[in-house]
Parts: C-alpha cells; structure tokens; sequence
C-alpha cells in the first residue's frame, strides 16, 4: 500500500437532508492518502453524516463524492460494532477474513499488543471495558491494512495515555500510505490532525 496507490476522496457540492432538515450543503473537499482528516465542531453538525459520505456508507442527497469501494475502507464506528460471539482477537482479525486477505498473525499480534490487548484475547466483548472493546475496534480497522480508514471518536472511550498509543497507530497507518478521517472533539484528536475540516451552520 502506497501512497500513490489510494486516490483522493473529492467531495463536490454535497449536501445532505433528512426530510426538511438540512444537515450541511454545497460541502467541497479533497481528502489526500498519507494524511489524517479530522472532522471537528459541535454535537450534533454533522461529523458522524459526513464521514458516511465520504466512506460511502450513505449516499448524499445533493452532489458527489468518490467514495472507496467496500474492500477498501474499515471502520471504527462509535458503538464498536464488536461481534458478541466473537473473542477479542478474534474480533480483531474479523476485518482482514471477510476482506480474505492473508492476515499477518505476528504483525496483527504486535499491534494487539501495542494497543494494551495482551492478556485478553478469549474475552468476549461483554467481558470487556468500553475503553478494551474501543481498542480491539481500533486493532480490527488496523490489521486489515486497509488503504481508507474511517473512525468515529475512536479515542472516546480512552484515557489520555490509551488515547495517545491509537493516535500514534493511526499515525502509523497513514505514513504507510493510509488515507485516515477521524471524526474526533478532543484537543488529543485535533492536534494530530493533517487536515481539519470544521462543520457548523449547514456549509
Ligand atoms: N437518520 C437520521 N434521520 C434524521 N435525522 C438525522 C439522522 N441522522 C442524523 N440526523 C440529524 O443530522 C444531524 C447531524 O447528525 P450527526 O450524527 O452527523 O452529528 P454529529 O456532528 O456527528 O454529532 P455528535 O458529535 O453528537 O455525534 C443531527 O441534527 C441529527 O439529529
């Protein structure tokens, strides 16, 4: 994966309505591989909408976007989205499988390991924290070595120091090439920002 082989995600005149609510419109951005996007502003503008634009989990009501195709993107989505019948590592390797890609078992160990996983690999989600189901998340969209990498407050869960080791993995996969857009309120999150886009007032 490098960085010449993602394109850029060019978003054109979006917009995006829920009935007659209008959450933003006439939106134009250019997300660049090798950089981390962080889309920022308050609850309830719109992040959560457009990072489902810009993946193409959702399709806008207005406009275009070059969306990465399904074998492209992982996700770390705000509630997890763990299988509840799954083991942690198991959880982990979910993305690469269904992908069918070869998962590198050492590779996908160092990073579950650099996430503070070690020791918890049988537990089932339940069993787990919020903070452990949100890195095993994050370990999931990392070992699939996906080239776009979508995260909704992937630190939201965490303490400062756990918070810290995802930024630097996120990090990690956009110096490999990775095109990464984080929806992220923290000042940790903003701070490792290439790019920023600010959502608010509809534009
Ligand atoms: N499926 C939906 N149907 C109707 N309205 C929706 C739907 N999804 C989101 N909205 C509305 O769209 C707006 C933007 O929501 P979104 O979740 O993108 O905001 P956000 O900036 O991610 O917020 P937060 O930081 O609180 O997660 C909100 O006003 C929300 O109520």
């Amino acid at each position: 994966m490098s960085a010449a082989s993602s394109p850029s995600i060019i978003a054109e005149n979006l917009g995006m309505r829920y009935g007659t609510t209008t959450v933003f419109e006439g939106l134009n951005l250019k997300v660049l591989p090798g950089r981390i996007l962080v889309l920022a502003g308050p609850s309830g503008a719109g992040k959560t909408t457009l990072l489902n634009l810009l993946s193409g989990l959702d399709s806008a009501t207005a406009g275009r976007v070059n969306a990465p195709g399904r074998t492209q993107r992982g996700f770390v989505f705000q509630d997890y989205n763990l299988l509840e019948s799954l083991s942690a590592w198991d959880n982990a390797l979910l993305s690469g499988r269904l992908l069918g890609k070869r998962v590198n078992k050492a590779a996908a160990r160092a990073t579950f390991a650099e996430l503070g996983l070690d020791g918890l690999e049988r537990r089932l989600p339940h069993e787990l924290s919020g903070g452990q189901q949100q890195r095993v998340a994050v370990a999931r969209v990392l070992i699939a070595r996906v080239p776009f990498i979508f995260a909704d407050e992937p630190t939201g869960a965490l303490d400062a120091r756990s918070a810290d080791i995802v930024l630097r993995n996120l990090r990690g996969a956009a110096d490999r090439g990775a095109t990464v857009v984080l929806v992220s309120h923290s000042p940790e999150g903003l701070s490792c920002a290439d790019d920023i886009v600010e959502i608010g007032g509809g534009r």
